[in-house]
C-alpha cells in the first residue's frame, strides 16, 4: 500500500520532519524537555487507546517491578503504576506499533542535530497509573551512565483534569529556577534527556492514567555500559571462585 500512497507518505514523513528540525531539536538543546499534542490524531490516538485499555482488562499490567532496596516500604509508595513491556509484534497490539514506528521516525530526523548516535531503543513499557492516589516518587531515569539517552512518553488521558485527577508529571530540569508541570493528556507526546537534567516525579494519580514509554539508547553509552556490566560480572565470578 505505501507504494500507492507516495504524497500521503511523503505529507507524513515531511511533516515530521519540520516537527523534529524546527521544534524538537532547539527545544532539547535549550530547555531539555519538548511536548507535542495531536501526535497521532484522533483516530490512530483512540486505536492505541483501545489497545492499551484491552491490555489493561485482560490483567496484563502487572504492578511496576521494584528495585531490591524497597526493604519493605510499600510499593505504591514508591510507584504505584502497573506495567508491562510490548515490542509491537503482539496480537492487539498493531496501534502501540504504529505509534512507535512513528517516534521512531521523529527520533531518527533528530538524531544528527543532536550530537547523539542513536540507534536502538527499548521496548515499550505500557503504564497505568490505577487512580488510587499512587504517583511515582521523585527520580531520575538515566543517573548512572546506563545509555538510555531520550525518554519519550506518550500519553492516552482523554478529559484529564489535574485540579481533579492530579497526575501530574513535575520535571525540575537541572539549575533551572523553574519547575515543568506536564498533563498526561490524550495523544500527547512528551521528549526529555534521560540523565540527571531531568529529575522527575508522577504526582498523586485520582484517576486511572495511561501512559506508553521508550528509552533510546546512545550506542556510545550504551557500548561502554556493557562492558563496565560485563568487567563486573567477570570480576565477581573471579571473586566468588578464588
Ligand atoms: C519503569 C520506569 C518508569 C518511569 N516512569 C516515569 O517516570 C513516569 C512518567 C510518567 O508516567 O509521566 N521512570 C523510570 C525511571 C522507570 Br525505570
Ligand atoms: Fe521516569
Amino acid at each position: 500500500a505505501q507504494d500507492k500512497m507516495p504524497f500521503l507518505q511523503h505529507a507524513l514523513d515531511s511533516q515530521l520532519e519540520s516537527l523534529a528540525l524546527e521544534q524538537v531539536v532547539p527545544a532539547l538543546l535549550d530547555r531539555g524537555f519538548f511536548y507535542v499534542d495531536h501526535f497521532l490524531g484522533d483516530i490512530a490516538g483512540h486505536m492505541v487507546l483501545g489497545q492499551v485499555k484491552r491490555m489493561h482488562s485482560c490483567g496484563l499490567l502487572n504492578d511496576g517491578q521494584l528495585a531490591r532496596r524497597s526493604n519493605g516500604v510499600c510499593r505504591r509508595s514508591i510507584r504505584g503504576d502497573q506495567i508491562t513491556w510490548v515490542n509491537g509484534t503482539e496480537r492487539g497490539t498493531e496501534a502501540v506499533n504504529f505509534l512507535l514506528t512513528l517516534i521512531d521516525k521523529l527520533i531518527s530526523l533528530c538524531v544528527g542535530r543532536l550530537g547523539k548516535s542513536i540507534r536502538a531503543r527499548s521496548k515499550a513499557m505500557v503504564a497505568c497509573y490505577p487512580g488510587n492516589g499512587a504517583g511515582y516518587v521523585k527520580h531520575v531515569d538515566n543517573p548512572n551512565a546506563d545509555g538510555r539517552c531520550v525518554t519519550c512518553i506518550y500519553y492516552l488521558n482523554k478529559n484529564w483534569n489535574a485540579k481533579e485527577h492530579g497526575g501530574l508529571l513535575r520535571i525540575f530540569p537541572e539549575g533551572k529556577p523553574y519547575v515543568a508541570d506536564i498533563e498526561p493528556l490524550f495523544d500527547r507526546l512528551l521528549i526529555f534527556w534521560s540523565d540527571r537534567r531531568n529529575p522527575h516525579e508522577v504526582q498523586p494519580s485520582y484517576a486511572t492514567r495511561y501512559a506508553i514509554t521508550v528509552w533510546y539508547f546512545d550506542s556510545e553509552e550504551r557500548a561502554e555500559a556493557k562492558r563496565k556490566f560485563r568487567d563486573l560480572t567477570a570480576n565477581s565470578q573471579e571473586g566468588s571462585s578464588s
